[in-house]
């Protein structure tokens, strides 16, 4: 089953010129897929209308195969949306949260309960279990928020800038986490950081302006490449040549 916005319309206030209008897009059904696209291309805005917090003002958005639009509660069960900032209770400890959040979603609280407990231990966060959340760092507090999205068995999950300030330390322990992760279940994952990511990556979306300007594989992005990119570049130059910032060759 596969996320999709079709003909989407949405604008913050009224007056104001809609960020997407008759925008369609579909979250591929497996592996890594990252979302790039300059400040203000509208990528917050998609995930959260594909997470289901915010509502379109036209079209659809959908769990494709279900019949489950958004506007269902029973959709934010099969949907996890890990923002920015983990929004977590800082009094909880990282398994109470987790199982808070599985709760929420719908598992009873003996399941929820036995679920964090394994999801932490997916993410390798089995010792820091116990401890609050308050006390716990941004990568970590990030890995959180992926066991939460493992603990009530979510079909998708979407990512909002994870890697975004943490330490190249950090950045290699989530990135484990993912590539594990997304082996079972399909990753939406927005990000800034191209160099890093591409090759992890099954499949590249560009957007800007509200629009989609490249949606395909991987291989198939790193190919607008300039021929003469410097090695470990490519994916800077395919985003710059896509973006008309630098002439294709
Ligand atoms: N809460 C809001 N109220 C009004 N306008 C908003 C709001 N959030 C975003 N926008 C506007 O919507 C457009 C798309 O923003 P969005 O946050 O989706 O882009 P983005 O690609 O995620 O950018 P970034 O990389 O900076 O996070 C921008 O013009 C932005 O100014």
């Amino acid at each position: 089953m596969s996320l999709q916005l079709d003909r989407v319309t949405f604008r913050y206030r009224r007056w104001e010129r809609p960020v997407l209008s008759g925008f369609s897009y579909e979250v591929p059904d497996e592996g890594l897929t990252i979302l790039l696209g300059p400040n203000g291309a509208g990528k917050s805005t998609t995930m959260s209308l594909l997470a289901g917090t915010v509502a379109p003002g036209g079209g659809k958005v959908r769990l494709k195969g279900s019949g489950l639009t958004s506007a269902a509660r029973e959709y934010r069960r099969h949907v996890a949306w890990l923002p920015q900032k983990v929004p977590t209770s800082r009094q909880l400890t990282a398994r109470e949260y987790v199982a808070y959040v599985a709760w929420l979603k719908g598992e009873d609280r003996t399941e929820a309960w036995e679920r964090a407990g394994t999801a932490l231990g997916q993410v390798g966060l089995a010792e820091q279990s116990g401890r609050k959340t308050a006390e716990l760092s941004g990568g970590q507090l990030r890995r959180v928020g992926i066991a939460c999205a493992l603990a009530h068995d979510a079909q998708v999950i979407l990512l909002d800038e994870p890697t975004a300030g943490l330490d190249p330390h950090q950045r290699t322990v989530f990135r484990d986490v993912l590539r594990k992760v997304t082996e079972r279940i399909p990753v939406l994952m927005s990000t800034h950081d191209i160099a890093d990511l591409a090759d992890e990556a099954t499949t590249v979306s560009l957007m800007n302006g509200g629009r989609i300007l490249h949606h395909g594989a991987t291989a198939t992005f790193l190919e607008h490449a300039r021929p003469d990119a410097a090695p470990g570049r490519q994916a800077e130059s395919a985003y710059s040549v896509l973006m008309g910032l630098e002439d294709a060759a």
